[in-house]
């Protein structure tokens, strides 16, 4: 029996939990701990979790893996009563989910010569802007890479045994080691969302001069600006225990982006084609994911005249074809203007089911790149 403890079950805590719980499913427990009762209620009534404590110590005892997935910032202030804890059983792994890897693998070495347990970093590179446990997943990890920070001296054993704990998250485990991970999250997943958030922002002001921003803001800026719809105090958090390479990443753009207005100033054709073809080249070589980052679920995107009814119209043609739902959001409602209809489906097969209904019914329909 694996007895599995997860501290913090939200949307990572409890897709970990249901994973574990899919692929041992008379094997393993979970025993979970939260600072908010009702969300140990709401993952008990999902199945996510077993049992539900707001006692720290009850959650950690005998578990033979402890996965921290709270904010990044209370991840070393639960370090050390986890990992001092009397209830905490010999040998046990605890590991956490947290998006930067540097200051939590220094807390947890400073607590290494007193522990029964060993600790190990952990970073699912997978996601989504949802939060909560009510958008925890079984397969938000398929795919995506699991990054792990094993410190020198982590016993060889240890790293297998969370690697074969963590096969159930059908994620592609990787070592890495903590400084390299942050910095490299900073250029990939950190500093794109500070980009995303402020480019956001910079039209914003042009909208307060114009409503026809925001009325023509369409796919491009749709697609780049996705990700400023993630949690703002989980962002907080990550850029400020990440701080120093996101400020690098911050100057060193600052400097190409000269180089770009100096591009664009030359009125030089050639030269900006060829700015455009050398990202086009880079973006299309990038590796193919079939699932990873963002994709927990899979939205579909429909532009919808602003009527009465519309959105029956488009949930009774998927009830037609016997196609479910996971999710409705309306992003965008406003007077004589088209509105943004994002439907969630568990399901690729349903989201390009779905997809071709809406089509052949003449509505406006995208996907996520
Ligand atoms: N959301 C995402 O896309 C990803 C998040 N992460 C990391 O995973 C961690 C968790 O993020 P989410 O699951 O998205 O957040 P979430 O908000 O869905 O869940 C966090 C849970 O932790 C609980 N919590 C907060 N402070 C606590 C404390 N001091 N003690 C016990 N429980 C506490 C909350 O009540 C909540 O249930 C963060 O460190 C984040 O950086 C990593 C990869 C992706
Ligand atoms: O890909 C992204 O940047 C996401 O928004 C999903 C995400 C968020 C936080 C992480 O630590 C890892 C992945």
């Amino acid at each position: 029996m694996n007895r599995i403890a997860i501290i913090g079950v939200g949307l990572i805590g409890g897709s970990i939990a249901l994973s574990i719980k899919k692929h041992y499913p008379e094997d393993a427990f979970i025993q979970a701990y939260d600072i908010k009762e009702s969300n140990l209620q709401l993952a008990r009534a999902l199945g996510v979790i077993d049992q539900g404590t707001t006692e720290l110590h009850d959650a950690v005892a005998g578990a033979d893996v402890v996965f921290i997935c709270t904010p990044v910032q209370s991840v070393c202030q639960l370090l050390k009563p986890i990992m001092l804890s009397p209830a905490l059983k010999e040998g046990a792994i605890v590991t956490d989910v947290g998006s930067t890897k540097m200051n939590v693998v220094r807390c947890a070495q400073t607590l290494s010569a007193q522990t029964k347990g060993v600790f190990i970093g952990g970073h699912p590179m997978a996601g989504s802007h949802k939060s909560g446990v009510e958008a925890a997943t079984e397969r938000l990890f398929e795919n995506a890479y699991y990054v792990l920070t094993p410190v020198e001296g982590t016993e060889n054993h240890y790293i297998e045994r969370l690697k074969a704990l963590l096969a159930a998250t059908r994620a592609k485990v990787v070592e890495m080691k903590p400084d390299e991970h942050d910095r490299v999250v900073a250029a990939i997943s950190h500093f794109p969302h500070v980009i995303a958030s402020a480019l956001v922002e910079h039209v914003y002001q042009y909208q307060q001069e114009s409503e026809w921003y925001w009325r023509l803001a369409a796919g491009g800026f749709r697609d780049i600006t996705r990700i400023a719809s993630s949690n703002p105090k989980m962002w907080r958090d990550i850029v400020l225990s990440n701080q120093s390479f996101i400020v690098q990443q911050m100057r060193d753009w600052l400097k190409e982006m000269e180089q770009v207005l100096d591009l664009l100033d030359s009125g030089d054709g050639e030269k900006i084609e060829q700015f455009f073809r050398h990202a086009k080249e880079v973006r299309d070589g990038l590796p193919e994911t079939k699932r990873g980052a963002i994709p927990s679920f899979y939205d579909l995107y429909v532009d919808i005249p602003d009527y009465p009814g519309v959105i029956g119209q488009v949930t009774t043609l998927l009830g037609i074809h016997k196609i479910s739902i996971t999710n409705i959001a309306i992003l965008e409602t406003r007077e004589d203007i088209m509105g943004v209809l994002c439907l969630t489906f568990r399901h690729e097969r349903d989201m390009e089911k779905a997809q071709k209904v809406l089509r052949d019914a003449n509505f406006l329909v995208y996907r996520r790149d």
